[in-house]
């Protein structure tokens, strides 16, 4: 739903609470709304990802970590389909993309919004413009109404609306993230991808994003997919993370079963010094509260 650019943020609000999209469904009742299998991807020397299997479920974060090169951004780019698979199929939205029409697939596409890691901003466009991008290419809108539904979004990720005219060298890096991230939501996507998007932040301006995209995913019923190192994230915000490693989705699920899981890298990133510290900091607030 929500890729007709006339429905208010409120409208998709009320329209999602209604249909029941935003509740605490149960496990087994939990929609699929990606799904890839047996997913084998190469660059001519060794694969970089092998028989990978993933699902991810309408309405929930989910953190996907791994080591640096275990392929992370190679399976956000397959699925985006921004790199060529060897093997596998990827299902989005319920529908196998090897057999939809190029109209289908503009249709799926609208679905789905993107923040690369750095923001990938274009340089010589305005924050407003930038947001327009994904609006110029799928939509034939009146100027003004797109100024409007851009100034909406702007408002939405929490810029003050004199971002809008700024330049991306103008900007902080947090609001090049959040005007990245506006323009991710130009087109009232279901599902987001985010690739690392706290690195490069302080930890308070990290923090703050958590809680935005958070905010986001209540209100608008999102669904986000989201490539990070930031274990305050994985803490914070994500429902259930997945992890990367040996070419495959090594183990997915919540925090408890990534600390009981027997594999090296595992242990030593989710047992380590600093997610101790900030495990246990959570788990005596919940105490004191
Ligand atoms: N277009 C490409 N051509 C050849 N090799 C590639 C290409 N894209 C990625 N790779 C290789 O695939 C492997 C996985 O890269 P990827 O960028 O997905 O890792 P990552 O898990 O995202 O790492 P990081 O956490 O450091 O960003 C690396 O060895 C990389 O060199």
């Amino acid at each position: 739903m929500a890729s007709s650019p006339f429905s208010t943020q409120r409208s998709i609000i009320e329209e999602r609470a209604v249909s029941g999209e935003i509740d605490n469904r149960t496990e087994e009742d939990r929609e699929t709304i990606l799904s890839v299998r047996g997913l084998t991807v190469g660059f001519g020397g060794p694969t970089v990802l092998e028989n990978l299997d993933l699902d991810v479920y309408r309405g929930e974060i989910l953190g996907f970590v791994g080591g640096s090169g275990t392929g992370k951004s190679v399976l956000m780019r397959t699925v985006l389909r921004l790199n060529a698979r060897q093997a596998g199929t990827i299902s989005i939205f319920g529908r196998d993309f090897d057999n939809l029409s190029y109209e289908d697939r503009l249709a799926v596409d609208m679905r789905v919004g993107v923040l690369f890691q750095q923001g990938a901003l274009f340089s010589g466009l305005t924050v407003l413009e930038n947001v327009q991008v994904p609006m110029r290419e799928y939509l034939d809108l009146p100027k003004a109404m797109m100024d409007d539904l851009a100034r909406l979004k702007i408002e939405l990720v929490g810029l003050r609306p004199e971002a809008a005219e700024r330049y991306p060298a103008e900007l902080s890096g947090g609001m090049i993230k959040r005007a990245a991230l506006a323009r991710a939501l130009a087109l009232d996507p279901d599902l987001v991808f985010l690739d690392e998007p706290t690195s490069g932040l302080d930890p308070i301006g990290a923090a703050e994003f958590d809680e935005l995209i958070g905010r986001l995913r209540d209100t608008l019923g999102l669904t986000v997919y989201m490539v990070t190192h930031d274990l305050d994230s994985l803490h914070a915000v994500c429902d259930r993370i997945a992890v990367l490693g040996k070419k495959k989705v090594l183990v997915e699920g919540t925090l408890d079963k990534m600390l009981a899981f027997d594999d090296p890298w595992v242990q030593s990133y989710f047992r380590g010094k600093r997610s101790r510290a900030i495990f246990e900091n959570a788990a005596d607030g919940q105490q004191q509260r």
